[in-house]
């Protein structure tokens, strides 16, 4: 069992803390059990409303299923939360648009529980057809009717399917397995797959509603779902006609089911989810729930152990993930990145956020510079400009760019919304250069800003490669010379003249400061001087720049004093 803790006796409130991980609802201890040696995981079981927002500003993550509801107002009071992952199929309970603005990424396992909502659309199927629930429920009142429980077969009946998804798609098999006939609406599903599974799609419900026998609806609960059936759809089935609702509460408006089966316009329901779960005292899902030509079942779609393990594990698996700060496979609002993808991917998405930190660093911080209005081309070279789906290496250059100004919890949710809020614009090239470059994964960042007398462009550019999983830069500026961008680094822009590293190496020894490596970069012989050089006259080849990776302190006074030291043209200090 996942041990349970309130926020006065956690034992890691008053230290450093490890993310924390709300979950409100009974969850499968399998996926909870990959969390908990890396996560404080609190499976708290029954909170108000209320008390969820009390609580919710402590966690990092949050895993919920059908129960708990997902409002803004939770989201909003969570203010550390990075993800919420919701263990099953169905969102509708979690306010997507209000996570998506806030950067929450939210999580679904998207096929974890089909097979047991199909399964239980079929035992409803059955159990309607041979009026399973009244023949139960009277045999223990030691009754014994026979007569008055004469059902119907399903073999050589129609089923039509609203909605042919996965879920949809599983009863349909099943159903042909039972002998039966299926026809099904779903303006999205593909008309090979229909017509391989031997399912006849139909334009739309008039062309199913007169000829089904039973009526079974799979899509999602979405503003075109809600009351999707309505009285005059009733009215237009068969009266032996049975209907099923595995999906969500409110596609069939419920007020008018319960009219056609009290007028007798249909024969029967199996109903697993209502508007209100559980339905609220003399409410109209209540009033079906007692319905004498109604089975109900309360929200059993997705519980069987088999699912609850599938789910638990899949959305665990991404918690993880996110939270070491990696990718879901399976986000509701976020671009979706394979695993596949992800690990080639990885290493150029740290490789581009360093390049933006470095750029940030370097060109902008410490020198009065300001992010908003600068322009960024991020340029894709060989197998980099041939991936499907970049937006990770987009999300990576906000992230880096904003470290250092912002507390914004960039993503790849929001790092568009929260370049546009800063004012920043970037863009994407795949270039199709293909011949002669030296790295399979190259990249190169482009900047475009105002000159320091505010008007025509200047431009800097910090080229890179991954290989072996390790990034590399190549070129920064006008300089040519390859380090890797870790740690602390000094960069010195200096005249390119004997001793110079011999002086530099007494003043960060003076400081106590060791030197772990060093790169000299030089001009690059294929350049353009910038404007901001050829102002200086800076145009001999006599620059460059020394990338120093060093260990200690390094303050204000280590910079100012090499900045001191003769043939020393500027220095940065960059903390990647
Ligand atoms: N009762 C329970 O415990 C469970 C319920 N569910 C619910 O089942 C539903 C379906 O899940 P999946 O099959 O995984 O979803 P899915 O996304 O694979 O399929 C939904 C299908 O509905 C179709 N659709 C959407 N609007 C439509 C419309 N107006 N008319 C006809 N078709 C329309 C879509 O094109 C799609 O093919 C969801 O609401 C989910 O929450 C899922 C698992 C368990
Ligand atoms: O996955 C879904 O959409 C479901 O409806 C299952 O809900 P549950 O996780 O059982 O509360």
């Amino acid at each position: 069992m996942v041990p349970v803790a309130t926020e006065d006796s956690h034992p890691h409130s008053q230290g450093f803390a490890r993310p924390r991980i709300l979950v409100p609802e009974k969850v499968s201890p399998d996926g909870l059990a990959m969390l908990t040696p890396h996560f404080d995981v609190d499976n708290v079981v029954g909170l108000s409303p209320e008390e969820l927002i009390r609580k919710i500003p402590l966690y990092d993550g949050l895993i919920v299923r059908s129960e708990t509801k997902v409002t803004a107002a939770v989201l909003q009071a969570g203010r550390k939360l990075k993800v919420v992952a919701r263990a099953g199929v169905g969102v509708d309970n979690i306010d997507v648009g209000a996570a998506t603005s806030q950067g929450v990424i939210i999580v679904n396992s998207p096929a974890g529980n089909i097979v047991a909502a199909a399964e239980h659309t079929v035992a409803l199927l059955l159990a309607t057809a041979r009026n399973i629930g009244r023949a139960d429920g009277t045999i223990k009142e030691g009754k014994w009717e026979r007569s008055k429980l004469v059902g119907i077969e399903v073999g050589r009946k129609t089923l039509g399917i609203i909605g042919l998804g996965k879920v949809g798609l599983k009863v349909a098999r099943m159903a042909k397995g039972l002998g039966m006939k299926v026809i099904a609406v779903d303006p999205y599903a593909s008309a090979d797959i229909a017509s391989q599974e031997g399912v006849e799609l139909r334009p739309s419900l008039d062309h199913i509603l007169p000829e089904v026998d039973f009526l079974t609806i799979h899509t999602p609960l979405l503003a075109t779902t809600l009351d999707l059936l309505g009285e005059e759809e009733f009215k237009k089935m068969k009266k032996t006609a049975r209907v099923l609702n595995v999906a969500r509460g409110g596609v069939y408006n419920e007020a008018a089911l319960l009219k056609a089966l009290d007028e007798g316009w249909i024969a029967g329901a199996g109903l697993d989810v209502f508007t209100s779960e559980p339905p609220t005292a003399d409410s109209v899902a209540a009033q079906l729930t007692k319905h004498p030509k109604v089975v109900a079942t309360p929200h059993l779609g997705a519980s069987t152990v088999e699912a609850q393990e599938n789910v638990s594990m899949d959305v665990c698996t991404q918690v993880l993930e996110i939270l070491r700060g990696g990718h879901p496979t399976s986000a509701v609002n976020a671009p979706i990145i394979l695993a596949e993808e992800y690990r080639k991917l990885q290493p150029s998405v740290e490789l581009v956020e360093k390049m933006a930190k470095l750029y940030a660093q370097h060109y902008v911080g410490g020198k009065g510079g300001m992010m908003g209005g600068r322009k960024f081309e991020l340029i894709y070279h060989g197998d980099l400009a041939t991936m499907p789906n970049t937006k990770p290496l987009f999300a990576a250059l906000v992230k880096g760019l904003l470290a250092s100004f912002s507390t914004s919890h960039v993503n790849i949710v929001n790092a568009a919304l929260i370049a546009k809020e800063k004012g920043i614009i970037v863009s994407e090239t795949y270039a199709s250069d293909t011949k002669n470059l030296l790295f399979a994964n190259m990249v190169t960042l482009r900047a475009h800003s105002n000159g320091d007398d505010g008007e025509p462009v200047t431009e800097q550019v910090i080229e890179g490669y991954t290989s072996d999983q390790r990034g590399f830069i190549t070129k920064l500026d006008r300089f040519n010379g390859t380090f890797e961008p870790d740690g602390t680094l000094i960069i010195l822009h200096n005249y390119d003249q004997p001793g110079k590293i011999g002086g530099v190496g007494m003043v960060l020894g003076e400081h106590g400061i060791n030197i772990n490596s060093m790169q000299v970069a030089s001009l690059d012989p294929s350049r353009t001087e910038s404007r901001e050089a050829r102002k200086r006259g800076a145009t001999a080849d006599n620059e460059a720049l020394m990338i120093l990776g060093v260990e200690g302190t390094v303050n204000g006074q280590v910079v100012e004093d090499l900045r001191r030291s003769e043939g020393v043209l500027d220095v940065s200090l960059v903390r990647l």
